[in-house]
């Protein structure tokens, strides 16, 4: 039964029309921003050899060093002297055993010859020449070497399920030769902005098309786009209709055959040429939810066509962004695999909101920052859901469940992707 939702009963209802998280392996560097299904396992001890920290020297070191506060300052008037037999840069071996009173010249990065159980950075030199050197500084056994598997052994669980992929990841996986990861698969997305009134292909060198009377530029796939792909998801398709019934009905059953998730946006009220409602009704046969009780963004369609799951977003702007954010982005991301809830955060008013007693939840564009530990924020901007102006200066959501929320109320909050 079609029925009006509270947004708690929405974000229940559109939970449950959520796809499920499917699996793809895929190249470790394609991998950026994916949530990893399976676990990232060391193929490789890292460093793999024995690995010198200092430019220096290699050399085998009999005695402990002395104490740190017995080591002579400047120099150790008992100097060792050292036969110098060879030379080993990053990337090259010294494949020959040391042996004691025997140095090779080292640099950061080179392997540790064989035999050599230290290295004496060169600080700790003197008289160096190509054939001897002298060490004056005491050495123990292991001084400047990182060694094999210092940083993780091969076959150690490195990254755990549940975790998204970040660049710092991706040098992680590098470093222990992990090719490839088992990350959520992207749902493919289309989306169907429809409006006689919208102009589009502002983009390019020339600016922006001629504006005929009566028409305006469409802001809402701009949007979308950059919302859909900053979250990974692959969108398949972006196109802007004219309110032409026919059309936009061929345009969506299609993109449901092609994509796990459509978003439209426009044509979800009440006027003559708001069909989304009607079409989605033909081809679906349920509306599982037609009208949520927030504002802005009450007309909202959620539905399922075949396998594909629709959403309808009004078409003004603030108020499928505000849609989008908090009914849409949260159990997109859950099908990535991508814990979100719409409103993960709070924050403290800077300021008393007084608003039209409504039974709706306002959810309002705000200015957050933090000082001294605490989210504090203002909410005193354009919020008509006409305007894109705030969009300039909001960087969070929040939720109002009262008219009248005084000074110092702690709100329900949802940070936005970019917030400053
Ligand atoms: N009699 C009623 N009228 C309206 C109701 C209602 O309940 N009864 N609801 C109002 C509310 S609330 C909203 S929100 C809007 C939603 O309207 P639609 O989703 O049908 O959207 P449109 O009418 O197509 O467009 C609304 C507005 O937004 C502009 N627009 C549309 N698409 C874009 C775009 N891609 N980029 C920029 N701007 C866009 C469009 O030109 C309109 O100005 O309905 C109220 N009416
Ligand atoms: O719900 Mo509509 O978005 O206020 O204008």
């Amino acid at each position: 039964m079609e029925r009006v939702h509270t947004f708690d009963e929405a974000v229940q209802e559109i939970r449950r029309l959520t796809p499920v998280p499917r699996s793809e392996t895929l190249p470790t560097d394609a991998c950026l921003g994916r949530i990893l299904l399976g676990e990232a396992v060391a193929q490789i001890d890292v460093p793999p050899f024995d690995r010198a920290m200092m430019d220096g020297y290699a050399i085998v070191a009999g005695q402990p060093a002395p104490p740190a506060d017995a080591r002579p300052q400047g120099g150790d008037s008992r100097a060792a002297a050292f036969r110098v037999v060879g030379s080993v840069a990053a990337g090259t071996v010294h494949p020959d055993p040391l042996r004691p009173g025997e140095a090779v010249r080292i640099m950061t990065g080179a392997p540790v010859p064989p035999g050599a159980n230290a290295v004496v950075r060169l600080e700790w030199c003197s008289n160096a020449t190509e054939t001897s050197v002298e060490v004056v500084h005491a050495v123990a056994p292991g001084e400047s070497i990182q060694p094999r598997g210092d940083d993780g052994r091969a076959g150690d669980v490195l990254l755990m399920p549940g975790v998204r992929i970040s660049p710092g990841h991706l040098a992680l996986c590098r470093a222990f030769g992990i090719g490839s990861l088992t990350v959520a698969a992207a749902p493919t997305c289309s989306v169907i902005v429809t409006g006689t009134e919208l102009v589009t292909g502002t983009d390019g060198a020339d600016g922006a098309p001629p504006l005929p009377p009566g028409r305006i530029y469409g802001s809402n796939d701009a949007f979308l786009r950059g919302a859909l792909t900053a979250d990974g998801l692959h969108v398949r398709q972006c196109e802007t209709l004219s309110d032409d019934r026919r059309q936009i009905r061929q345009a969506l059953a299609a993109a449901c055959a092609r994509s796990d998730v459509v978003i439209t946006t426009g044509g979800v009220s009440a006027g003559d040429y708001d069909y989304l409602p009607g079409i989605l009704q033909e081809l679906s046969g349920h509306l599982h939810v037609r009208k949520v009780l927030i504002r802005p963004g009450a007309p909202f369609v959620a539905a399922k066509v075949g396998a594909a799951t629709v959403f309808a977003l009004s078409g003004n702007p603030a108020a499928s962004f505000v849609q989008f954010e908090t009914l849409v982005r949260p159990v997109l991301r859950a099908a990535l695999g991508w814990a979100d809830e719409p409103f993960p955060a709070s924050g403290k008013l800077l300021h008393d909101m007084e608003l039209k007693p409504v039974q709706h939840t306002r959810i309002l564009r705000a200015h957050a920052s933090i000082h001294q530990g605490e989210v504090l924020v203002d909410a005193q901007m354009p919020q008509s859901s006409g305007q894109v102006s705030s969009f300039s200066k909001a960087n969070c959501l929040i939720r109002l469940d009262a008219p009248s929320v005084p000074k110092g109320t702690v709100v329900p909050l949802r940070w936005l992707d970019y917030a400053r």
